[in-house]
């Protein structure tokens, strides 16, 4: 279904959420709002196929509609694996597991309502947080990184995709306003787009690439770096080492 949350006045803009009328329209919300969101999908399929590990646990953090979960399922080598979509918005999850019904695999998937803060994070070896530490309090964010790199084994991979924020008033105002040109060739109006910039303002606090990679580096993981950037998004691998202690 289209996106048409915010195309007429709203009176009292409160905060984002993901509620049952997101949930309604998040696929196409979530195709025309994030620049490269398709490739992003695709190559979580790739690094899957080459990270995944025998036997270990694969987990897609604020798992929304299970896009990424789906693209592991698929791509996952071993049928031994367990993959575990994890998100605290009840109308998601049980979308979500709708949609993983409908087709079939051989590997195993659970879909759990829980806040991401929360679950233990164990003997993984492919960890997605696809556009979800955004919303996660950015005083809670190293903790969430350090139990993910101490779930994972080592040679494990943590994919981190996000919105970014920019030091630079010139190129932060060039790729704020290229993200908006995207938006608007994929039929947002400007009062679409102001009023969503409002209700997110609260909820999506955006860090810079330089701290992402800083705090993941302070969470454990030796081996960081940037893959994918369109505009303000993109998405950064962060690999625990072979030889790290399990
Ligand atoms: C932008 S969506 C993620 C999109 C999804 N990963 C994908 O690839 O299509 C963010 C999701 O994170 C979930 N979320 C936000 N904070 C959370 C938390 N603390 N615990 C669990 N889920 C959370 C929201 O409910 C929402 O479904
Ligand atoms: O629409 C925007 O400007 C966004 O920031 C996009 C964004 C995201 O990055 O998560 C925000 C909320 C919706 O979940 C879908 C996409």
């Amino acid at each position: 279904m289209k996106d048409q949350l915010f195309a007429a006045p709203i009176d009292q803009l409160g905060d984002f959420c993901f509620d049952e009328k997101v949930v309604e329209v998040f696929p196409d919300m979530i195709q025309r709002s994030v620049p490269g969101y398709s490739n992003i999908l695709s190559a979580i399929g790739m690094m899957t196929a080459r990270f995944a590990q025998p036997g270990s646990n694969l987990y897609d953090l604020g798992c929304s509609l299970g896009a990424a979960t789906q693209m592991m399922r698929r791509n996952v080598p071993h049928t031994d694996c367990q993959i575990i979509g994890i998100d605290n918005s009840a109308p998601m999850v049980e979308r979500c597991r709708q949609h993983l019904a409908a087709y079939k695999s051989s590997v195993s998937v659970e879909i759990r309502q829980d806040d991401i803060q929360n679950v233990a994070i164990e003997n993984a070896s492919v960890v997605v947080l696809n556009f979800t530490l955004q919303f996660i309090e950015p005083a809670e964010r190293l903790t969430l990184l350090k139990r993910i790199y101490n779930g994972l084994r080592p040679g494990g991979i943590l994919i981190l995709s996000e919105k970014f924020r920019f030091e630079d008033a010139e190129v932060s105002d060039l790729l704020v306003e290229l993200h908006l040109d995207f938006k608007r060739a994929n039929g947002y109006s400007e009062l679409e787009i102001s009023q969503k910039r409002t209700m997110l303002e609260n909820v999506l606090r955006a860090d810079s690439i330089e701290l992402h990679k800083q705090r993941l580096q302070q969470a454990g993981f030796e081996h960081i770096d940037l893959w994918f950037q369109c505009f303000n998004f993109g998405s950064i691998v962060a690999i625990k080492d072979k030889e790290a202690n399990a």
